[in-house]
């Protein structure tokens, strides 16, 4: 059974003693050439930092060979590089936005409220002289639920096994306990971290070069590299720095892959997402969605309830809505049924957009007090 779910509180952390001592020297902070960048009001133009050159950190350049399309698993071109790569950082630094920027299509969940990606969602990066797969963590933060604490013990899990870590760090906020925390946590893991300063184009220059000061005596960076997702600035220059970062190997995923994310876990969080537009205030992170069926009636499916009388030839997909308290769920329900029509119909459309065919999308809302904290719930979640 697949299922998910979000942590519960906000995102405000105890006040943790650190700090950071001042660093050793500053890490080169990647800045595109004059012809990358965008013309216009660009915060990130003319900051009198210099660039010693976007690409590979340890000097090896790119091969230029181009990855063999159309075979399932390319061979291996001159000086190609491939591995792993984790995106981590307080919840709303832009993980979600970066990922789906670098990749360049949707594959993970964005919102605007804090702690909404609770499952590695993975994109592969496609380049001619590399493959970066992307690791996308839930927003690690202190736990306050056995939930959260297994998210981070997940996060944990991630780090001891990619080539290199995306540390994000927003421009416009300060720097905080959360960030140290996390800082402190990744100075133990093996992979050279590159800290990334996101949503760059929300500050001005002045402000921009300070956070890029800031970020740099926060800790030991192999790379520092501001970004906007939004505009689709730097995207390429930090592509290139976690391509440097990875080791000489043949291609991991045939070209062309996008995500390996199960269907399922996707179908999920779509109709999360559907179900939180409009009532993110009133509905806050008590809600799973649990893909109970999926069922193809050009196929057979063991165990499945059968096809439902007029679906046709549909893919038929199964729901429910988890959440907390019955207040709860009448939110979800609506006037008469009407909030979970308009959650239908949201979804239904991303699932036949995501499965390129139409489906028959049955919605069930039940209530499962405490699941958070509830061992038991958990496990039956799929944490
Ligand atoms: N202006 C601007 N906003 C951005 C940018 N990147 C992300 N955002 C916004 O910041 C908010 C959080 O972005 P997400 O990508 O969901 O952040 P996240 O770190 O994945 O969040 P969690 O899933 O909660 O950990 C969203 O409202 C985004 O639209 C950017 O480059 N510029």
């Amino acid at each position: 059974m697949t299922g998910q779910s979000t942590e519960n509180g906000n995102a405000e952390t105890t006040e943790i003693n650190e700090p950071v001592g001042p660093t050793a020297p500053a890490a080169p902070i990647r800045f595109p050439s004059d012809a990358e960048l965008m013309a216009g009001e660009n915060a990130l133009a003319g900051i009198d930092l210099t660039d010693d050159g976007a690409g590979g950190a340890d000097g090896e350049g790119p091969a230029g060979a181009t990855a063999a399309a159309g075979l399932s698993l390319p061979v291996r071109p001159e000086g190609f590089r491939a591995g792993f790569a984790c995106l981590i950082g307080r919840p709303n630094t832009g993980k979600s936005t970066l990922t789906n920027a670098l990749v360049g299509t949707k594959v993970a969940i964005m919102s605007d409220r804090p702690q909404t990606t609770r499952h590695n969602v993975r994109g592969v990066v496609h380049r001619e002289d590399a493959q970066i797969v992307l690791v996308d963590t839930p927003g690690m933060h202190r736990p306050k639920t056995l939930l959260g604490k297994r998210l981070n013990d997940l996060v944990r899990e991630t780090l001891t096994d990619v080539d290199v870590i995306a540390f994000c760090i927003p421009a416009d906020e300060k720097i905080g306990p959360g960030d140290r925390f996390i800082a402190r946590d990744i100075a133990e893991s093996r992979a050279p971290v590159v800290a990334v300063v996101t949503k760059a184009d929300t500050v001005g220059r002045e402000a921009l070069a300070a956070q890029l000061l800031a970020v740099d005596q926060l800790g030991d960076w192999a790379d520092i590299v501001p970004v906007s997702a939004a505009r689709g600035e730097q995207i390429d220059v930090l592509a290139d720095v976690l391509a440097g970062h990875l080791p000489p190997s043949p291609p991991l995923y045939p070209t062309g892959e996008i995500t390996d994310e199960p269907r399922d876990l996707m179908i999920a969080e779509l109709v999360r997402e559907a179900a939180l537009e409009g009532v993110r205030d009133e509905l806050p992170h008590s809600l799973a969605v649990i893909v109970d069926e999926v069922m193809d009636p050009r196929g057979t499916t063991p165990g499945s309830l059968g096809p439902v009388k007029g679906a046709g030839n549909r893919m038929q997909v199964r729901v429910s809505l988890v959440v907390e308290r019955d207040s709860q769920k009448a939110i979800v329900i609506g006037k008469g049924g009407a909030r979970l029509k308009e959650i239908g119909v949201r979804a239904r459309r991303g699932i036949e957009d995501y499965l390129r065919r139409k489906i028959y999308l049955d919605l069930h809302v039940r209530t499962a007090k405490d699941w958070q904290s509830d061992p038991k719930a958990l496990a039956k979640l799929g944490f």
